[in-house]
């Protein structure tokens, strides 16, 4: 069955392949600020539902839909991507040598079985004391503008990461053990989704 990745994020697709599946990409074009959640958890999951059941509705084969989304709580803040520079700035000399919890919402469907799951991972962050001069340079790349919370664990900001509690493929933004639990629970296994080396 055909495997849709509802996300414009080339960081979840890099996961996905890495873990042998073969997802196709449908971006849902959502507008997330009709979403409003006061806990973290709560906002990823709903943003993560709305996404996959936009692009499910589109479909007219069977397939499963994932949806995502990732937030930073931080000093009981919830945060997504720095919208500029001068708040990135802000953001990370208020993170420094503190630490954030990195919350990924899943929404999974499988519109064969009209069946959904909708969970989240969380993944605490722990930010290393950069300096004034690390701050500035990490911001000019442009990295903390693109991405959830203003860092990536896997890219520029990999140094400025200390150490983390969680999985890894949570802050990237999909988790591949939570993937596992939720295609195990309709007993479906992982590996049935590896790709074939005809594919
Ligand atoms: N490579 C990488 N990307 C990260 C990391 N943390 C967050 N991101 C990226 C993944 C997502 O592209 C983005 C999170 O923002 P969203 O959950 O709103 O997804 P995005 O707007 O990118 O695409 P979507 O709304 O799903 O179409 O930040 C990281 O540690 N590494």
């Amino acid at each position: 069955m055909r495997f849709i990745l509802a996300s414009a994020s080339p960081a979840r697709l890099t996961v996905l392949r890495g873990i042998g599946f073969d997802p196709e990409v449908i971006v849902s074009g959502v507008d997330e600020s009709t979403i409003e959640e006061e806990s973290p958890g709560r906002l990823c999951r709903a943003l993560a539902k709305l996404k996959a059941k936009a692009v499910a509705a589109t479909l007219t084969e069977d397939a499963y839909v994932l949806g995502c989304d990732s937030v930073l709580e931080f000093n009981g803040q919830t945060y997504g991507k720095a919208e500029d520079a001068e708040t990135a700035v802000s953001r990370w000399k208020a993170m420094r040598g503190k630490s954030g919890v990195l919350h990924t919402g899943h929404c999974l469907i499988d519109t064969a079985k009209q069946r959904r799951h909708i969970r989240s991972s969380s993944t605490t962050v722990h930010f290393a004391d950069v300096t004034d001069t690390e701050i500035a340079a990490y911001v000019d790349s442009g990295e903390p503008m693109r991405v959830a919370g203003a860092f990536t664990i896997d890219g520029l900001g990999a140094p400025f990461v200390e150490r983390i509690e969680g999985d890894h493929g949570t802050v990237v933004g999909v988790s591949p053990p939570l993937l596992r639990q939720m295609f195990t629970a309709w007993g479906v296994p992982i590996s049935s989704l590896w790709r074939t080396e005809s594919a």
